[in-house]
């Protein structure tokens, strides 16, 4: 076997048991339904070299790992400027649906775009004629790093939509301050929508590796994104990727992440490794308890800290 899919199966399988000590998100109803002892991991360089260990081919829903490819598109629909006029770039130290720091931010508008407020902020900066497009954006942008189809778990979707009341009242808020714009119940859809898109963790991994490489898909050669949009992209997983946890997993992995409560989380070691991590049993403040366990000890064995 080789070596580093060696290392990597070593490092998933010791860190199986802390998926005990966590729990499936359940305040998405559909998401309950997980199993809790699942856990798989990839690392994918840029000559696309695939390594896998444990429950790779599992699907799961991206949730907020969705959050970074909706900002590549409304920067590139739009520009950094414009983007920022409306979110913040500051980590909040609080839980990603926390909607407390909205009215009291002066002007009023989401702190960053990783927390659920300012993502859905973000989805209504997304052009399209009307929603279905906007939405096939996303999945096309994900699709051609992927290089094959993702779907849409409309089990996920539809449970977040029937109970999404925090992010619609944070929705609602951003609307009459004047950071939305475009028709709320549309806006929130959308992010639904895109929160719901599934993939492997080897699709994650290849998502990782355009933003290792700088803007250009290791699969296809082809530039997707400006290198500056995955500069910011990389600061914002440091600095808020993690949610308020991310001070620790910078001491702890230091490397750029991206984590959603389906269990995911996007790892980027500049100009190395695109790493996708799957395990749905989360910790209190909604990261992947073991794949952060598995991160961990991955940046100890290869000194990969960007710091
Ligand atoms: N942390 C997450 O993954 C949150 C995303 C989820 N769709 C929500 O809005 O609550």
């Amino acid at each position: 076997m080789r070596e580093l899919e060696k290392l990597l199966t070593n490092i998933t399988e010791k860190n199986k048991e802390y998926c005990k000590e966590g729990k499936v998100a359940s305040y998405i109803p559909a998401l309950a339904r997980q199993k809790f002892d699942m856990l798989g991991a990839v690392i994918v360089d840029l000559d696309n070299n695939i390594y896998s260990a444990g429950d790779v081919n599992e699907k799961f829903t991206l949730q907020s790992v969705s959050k970074i490819f909706t900002l590549m598109i409304a920067i590139m629909d739009n520009s950094v400027e414009e983007v920022f006029s409306k979110v913040g770039m500051e980590p909040t130290g609080d839980p990603f649906n926390s909607i407390v720091k909205l009215e009291t931010m002066n002007p009023s508008k989401p702190l960053n775009p990783m927390i659920n407020a300012g993502a859905i902020a973000i989805s209504s900066m997304i052009k399209g004629k009307d929603n279905e497009e906007r939405y096939n954006r996303v999945v096309d942008f994900i699709e051609s790093v992927i290089g094959e189809p993702v779907t849409l778990n409309e089990a996920v979707y539809l449970s977040e939509k029937a109970t999404g009341d925090r992010n619609r009242a944070a929705a609602y808020f951003m609307k009459d301050v004047g950071v939305i714009e475009e028709d709320v119940e549309e806006v929130l859809d959308l992010y639904f929508k895109h929160c719901s898109i599934e993939v492997d963790c080897i699709g994650l991994a290849k998502l990782g590796a355009i933003l290792a490489n700088q803007g250009i898909c290791p699969t296809t050669g082809e530039r997707v994104v400006p290198k500056e949009v995955t500069q910011l992209c990389k600061s914002f997983m440091i600095t808020c990727g993690m949610y308020n946890s991310s001070g620790e997993f910078a001491i702890k992995v230091g490397i750029p992440a991206k984590s959603g409560v389906g269990g995911g989380i996007m790892a980027v070691v500049p100009n190395k490794y695109g790493i996708g991590v799957w395990g749905p049993a989360l910790d209190a403040k909604g990261n992947s308890i073991a794949g952060i366990k598995v991160l961990e000890d991955l940046s100890k064995e290869l000194d990969l800290s960007i710091f």
